[in-house]
């Protein structure tokens, strides 16, 4: 793989260099709460401006549905990218269009810009090949090069991350080689044991790791949105939780497997739980009620685990040489359910084990919960995108910085 040194020693000055980053970071109205992915993200952008690149970064944000949605517009993050590298940063209002034509034609050497929203496209997440690489054209058509830096979002096979590559020269950006390189390790020798945490919620996106984990980790905490469908995988109800209903035989089966193999499934025993998803904005008090995990009442979701629960993952991870964790245990972002998030983190730097910390939202909600992030043994800025390397699935991101 070409690394952005050899970029720069094969001469940026003056040309028109896209960085594809992923600048997906979580936002309450049109303030940055987490700005981890932004600062790193800096390095691969400062080298090229130092060097004399007219530097187009390039990012999606949120999941909007193909078209421009103000909510989901990349502007405050151009700002705090501008005072990260400490240097202006022109914001093109669309993507492709006249705005970012105009944007990128007017950059100086060594000048940034930041386009709008790439998902405000149809193209770039399309399933259709000729769609894609359609509106990926028009993206080559604003650069001279490539470098891939997005890591959290190289599992996903979109036209700025998987078909921009194969029309540019292209190479790979410092938080690529950084993230890549840590997680070889525990895709190689690791140590044991090896515990992988998972929560969050994007269960239907997650769920399919866990066959593939059976035959890594020695024990795997399960927390957060996905606990619910192993709790009801179990027999248990879950109330109004979130259920990944059409997995709930998927996941008996991978019960019956782990115990095949002698891997330890760790479940909440116990759940804060309330009537209704808690106003995260406002951050209004709401009215928690621990209940058992065994039977959580018709009415109540489960946004965070419980005490028992907590001291139980904590004694867990005691133990444990090596721990992958992605996927915050609660609603996090609601002080009410931030609890079993904060539990697990403290476990992990109480525990002797190699920490890796993967996710956007994992990421923030240490760094948000006051944990020093240096104090982890890496702290990634993928969550999809380092579970899919663990499980040693092709990234099309990578594979296509590769030939
Ligand atoms: N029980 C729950 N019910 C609903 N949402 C939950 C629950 N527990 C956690 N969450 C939510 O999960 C979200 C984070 O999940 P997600 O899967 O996106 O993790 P991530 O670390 O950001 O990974 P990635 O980088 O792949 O997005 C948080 O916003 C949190 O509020
Ligand atoms: O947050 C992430 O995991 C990445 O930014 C990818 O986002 P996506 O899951 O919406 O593709």
């Amino acid at each position: 793989m070409k690394t952005i040194d050899d970029l720069v020693d094969e001469g940026v000055s003056g040309k028109r260099v896209f960085v594809r980053a992923d600048l997906n970071v979580p936002l309450d109205g049109g303030t940055i709460t987490d700005d981890g992915r932004i600062r790193a993200a800096v390095p691969t952008i400062t080298q090229l401006a130092e060097n004399g690149a007219r530097v187009v970064v390039a990012s999606h944000l949120g999941r909007p549905k193909g078209a421009p949605d103000p909510q989901f517009s990349l502007a405050p993050v151009a700002k705090r990218l501008g005072e990260l590298l400490g240097k202006d940063v022109a914001f093109a209002t669309d993507t492709v269009g006249d705005s970012a034509k105009a944007t990128v034609g007017s950059l100086a050497d060594g000048g940034v810009t930041l386009l709008e929203n790439l998902r405000f496209n149809p193209g770039e997440t399309s399933k259709d090949d000729a769609e894609r690489g359609a509106f990926a054209d028009e993206l080559a058509a604003l650069a001279d090069s490539y470098v891939g830096d997005g890591f959290g979002a190289v599992h996903r096979k979109h036209a700025s991350v998987y078909d921009l590559p194969a029309r540019l020269p292209h190479a790979a950006g410092h938080l690529i080689a950084t993230e890549v390189g840590v997680l070889k390790k525990l895709t190689e020798d690791v140590r044991r044991p090896y515990a992988v945490v998972l929560g969050g919620a994007k269960v239907s996106d997650k769920l399919g790791v866990i066959d593939h984990l059976l035959t890594k980790a020695d024990r795997i905490l399960i927390g957060g949105g996905m606990a619910y469908t192993f709790l009801k995988a179990k027999g248990y109800d879950v109330g109004t939780s979130l259920l990944q209903e059409d997995q709930v035989t998927a996941v008996q089966g991978y019960l019956a497997r782990a115990e095949e193999l002698g891997v330890e499934f760790v479940l909440p025993v116990d759940v804060v739980a309330a009537a209704e998803f808690p106003d995260l904005k406002a951050k209004t008090p709401s009215h928690p009620e621990t209940v058992a995990a065994d039977a959580i009442p018709a009415g109540l979701m489960g946004l965070d685990i419980g005490p028992e629960s907590r001291k139980l993952y904590a004694a867990k991870l005691a133990d444990t040489a090596t721990v992958f964790w992605n996927g915050p245990m609660g609603v996090f972002e609601h002080p009410d359910y931030a609890e079993g998030t904060r539990a697990v983190a403290q476990g992990l730097l109480d525990s002797p084990a190699f920490t890796v910390v993967g996710g956007g939202d994992s990421a923030a909600a240490v760094r948000l919960l006051g944990f020093d992030e240096n104090a982890f043994g890496h702290i990634s800025t993928g969550g999809g995108a380092s579970l899919e390397y663990l499980e040693g699935k092709t990234l099309p991101g990578l594979a296509a910085l590769e030939d």
